[in-house]
């Protein structure tokens, strides 16, 4: 049996959409005036204030930059900087206990067993990497970040570009074909196999009340529950 690794998505795969839509955005989406108000001038917050005032042709105040951002939270527009700074702004919440983040049992099971197994755990995600250790480290199934090894954002490219695999694979080192993307979005999954990925479509009935079978798998393995997925691979 050839040990694969695994490379897993977050939202809609280990851990329920409506905790970020309803809790996690909205809680952002609250808290960043009086973030950026307060930290503004934090050169590791200015440098992603200035990335979102670029985008708005220059120069711009404070005030329509946070007007920005949060039209991006209401759009679900997964730019690299709002995602960092929706990471720094969730950590207060976390650290209060305000929330804890959603983790699917069966994924925290299944996580547990493959790193019991030896298997590389490592995560891709839209949000950044701070927001992504924040989220494992006060998942509601405990602090899981022992588990996983590497973690990957978009700054490693967008999720439904195939160049951002092939980076992910060249920094895991090992071969693409041993490495299994899981993925509730069909066309990250798509990117992952055009370069060389295995792939799993993880269709949760409490995110995709209606089932996607045929067609809509684009031809991906689909399970229901982490409790279905067989990362083993004969050699
Ligand atoms: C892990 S941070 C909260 C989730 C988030 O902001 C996000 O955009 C999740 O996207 P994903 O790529 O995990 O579907
Ligand atoms: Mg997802």
């Amino acid at each position: 049996m050839r040990v694969k690794t695994i490379l897993t998505d977050i939202e809609g795969t280990t851990s329920s959409i409506s905790f970020v839509k309803d809790v996690l955005f909205p809680y952002a989406r609250r808290a960043l005036p009086g973030f950026v108000a307060a930290h503004g001038n934090d050169p590791g917050v200015r440098r992603w204030l200035d990335a979102v005032a670029a985008e708005n042709g220059g120069l711009c105040q404070d005030a329509m930059i946070v007007e920005t951002l949060q039209g991006w939270i209401d759009q679900d527009r997964k730019h690299t900087a709002l995602k960092a700074l929706q990471g720094m702004v969730w950590k207060d919440g976390y650290v209060r206990g305000d929330y804890a983040a959603h983790m699917y049992p069966d994924a925290a099971e299944a996580l547990r067993a493959w790193h019991a197994q030896g298997r590389g755990i490592n995560v891709y995600s839209s949000g950044s990497v701070a927001a992504q250790k924040l989220f494992f480290g006060y998942s509601a199934a405990g602090d899981l970040t022992p588990l996983v090894s590497r973690w990957f954002d978009t700054e490693m490219g967008g999720k439904r570009e195939a160049e951002s695999y092939r980076r992910i694979v060249a920094a895991l080192g090992v071969p693409a074909g041993e490495v299994l993307f899981l993925s509730d979005v069909v066309e990250e999954l798509d990117a992952a196999r055009e370069a060389g990925l295995d792939t799993v479509l993880v269709d949760r009935r409490e995110d995709y009340p209606a089932p996607r079978h045929g067609e809509a798998t684009h031809g991906h393995r689909r399970v229901e529950s982490f409790a279905d997925v067989d990362p083993g691979r004969s050699a």
